[in-house]
């Protein structure tokens, strides 16, 4: 069993996150629960910003929100010297509403409304990261009616198409984000933005996707976005100084997955922006990563307890939690694989080939497939590993569940970040229907 951050076995045979007893954290705040280990959180913060210290290299780490948003989460981005990137206006209020420092917050998205980018530019935030001509158009308009001068990176898309442990050069540019970087598109919004005095242009920025487990395709990335940018300087005389090479580095859900350590990804992506800078006689831009995954996945575990049970003959034993897709969409999504264990009983030999499935009215709502436990009864505790990126963000309200609770733990501490949801808090939208209607 692959235990992750400060998460060990105690002497109860439980499984510890911070110093904290998993059974006690259940038995406080209910099941199921997301509990978070701030300090490898900060642990992880620190490798990326170390990494471009040692270097010597100008750099902003943008914590890429999506992967878990909460005001205690953009607190902690916020103690740790990070970024932030936000990607709708409900991040950008969340963050506000946490104090975030403005200027350190990078908005992205393909289809930002002028609200948003009225907020944006209202909230004097540090950079939108602009993805398409419609944009152009709007922050063109808003800025000359607030008499503001916007900072902006251009998005691209590079043309690689990331995947585990290899990369193709194929196919990427059918991406709905950003501007082709090959059929003459980044050239044309260049054009617009360096013509208009509304625009403060610092650079470019590229994604190439997510749960990488190889340097290679940022390194490629970096290269191709270089190659235009000897083209930029001799038609434009613009040169970046800031190259955003995004976020994606791949983490380890189970032992399937190899990626490299975090540092790792940053120091390939130096060495090939050096390298390239070096070519072109230019001054090493910034470098700006967007992290999410890497920095959150592996500090998050989510504790379920264990209900009913259904043997299937010769096929396979079901077993039953008190959460599902509701609260990690991510299996039935992408097919994505977890690691889990017994938390109330860690030392108990696995004997047994089970499944778990979650509550939810759907066949597809299972949580793993033919995983090793000892044999459980109900009430036992399922810890699974690694839900700390795209869980809570991405949990839904399907069949009336409540969303759980977020519970942060540190030093021997445990604190609650995100209440659980209420019936009321279910309720607190809905409306009666009219008299009139009826
Ligand atoms: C633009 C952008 N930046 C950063 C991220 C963060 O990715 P990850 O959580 O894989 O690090 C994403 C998500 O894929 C993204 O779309
Ligand atoms: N939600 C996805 C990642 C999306 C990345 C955001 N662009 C996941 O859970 O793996």
């Amino acid at each position: 069993m692959y235990l992750h951050g400060t998460s060990k076995i105690n002497n109860l045979g439980h499984l510890e996150i911070g110093g904290v007893d998993t059974v006690g954290i259940a038995e406080q705040y209910g099941t199921p629960v997301y509990v978070y280990d701030v300090e490898l959180i900060r642990k992880r913060a620190r490798q990326f910003k170390q990494a471009f210290e040692n270097e010597n290299v100008k750099a902003q780490v943008a914590y890429a929100s999506k992967a878990f948003s909460s005001v205690a989460m953009f607190q902690l981005v916020q103690e740790e010297g990070l970024s932030l990137d936000v990607v709708s206006a409900g991040e950008l209020y969340t963050a506000l509403r946490a104090g975030f420092s403005p200027d350190k917050i990078h908005f992205h998205g393909n289809n930002k409304s002028e609200e948003e980018l009225k907020m944006a530019m209202e909230a004097g935030i540090g950079c939108i990261v602009v993805d398409n001509f419609y944009e152009i158009h709007l922050i063109a308009q808003l800025a000359k009616v607030h008499q503001q001068t916007v900072s902006i990176l251009l998005r691209v898309t590079p043309g690689v198409e990331a995947h585990t442990h290899d990369y193709i050069t194929t196919g990427q540019e059918d991406s709905k984000f950003g501007f082709d970087l090959q059929n003459g598109q980044i050239e044309r919004a260049m054009e617009l933005v360096l013509a208009d005095s509304s625009f403060n242009l610092l650079g470019v920025h590229c994604h190439i996707g997510s749960q990488i487990f190889d340097g290679a395709g940022f390194v490629l990335a970096a290269e191709k976005i270089f190659k235009k940018i000897k083209e930029w300087k001799e038609t434009f005389g613009f040169t970046p100084s800031v190259v955003n090479l995004g976020g994606g580095f791949g983490i380890r859900y189970t032992s399937e997955d190899e990626p490299l350590h975090p540092a790792s990804y940053v120091e390939q992506m130096i060495q090939a922006v050096k390298a390239q800078s070096k070519l072109l006689e230019m001054d090493i831009p910034e470098i700006w990563i967007e992290p999410g995954r890497s920095l959150v996945g592996d500090a998050g575990t989510t504790l379920y307890t264990i209900g009913s049970k259904k043997e299937v003959p010769n096929i396979r034993e079901y077993i039953a939690v008190d959460g599902g897709m509701s609260d990690n969409i991510r299996p039935a999504l992408y097919q994505a694989k977890y690691e889990a264990a017994l938390a109330n009983r860690m030392k108990d030999v696995c004997s047994k080939e089970v499944s778990i499935a979650g509550k939810c009215c759907e066949s597809g709502d299972m949580l793993l497939w033919d995983i090793e436990l000892p044999e459980t009864s109900a009430g036992d505790l399922l810890a699974v590993f690694c839900t700390g990126a795209y869980g809570y963000s991405m949990a839904n309200n399907y069949n009336r569940i409540a969303r759980p609770p977020v519970v942060f733990v540190e030093n021997g501490e445990a604190q609650l970040v995100i209440r659980r949801e209420s019936f009321e808090d279910l309720l607190k939208l809905d409306l009666p229907l009219s008299a009139k209607v009826r």
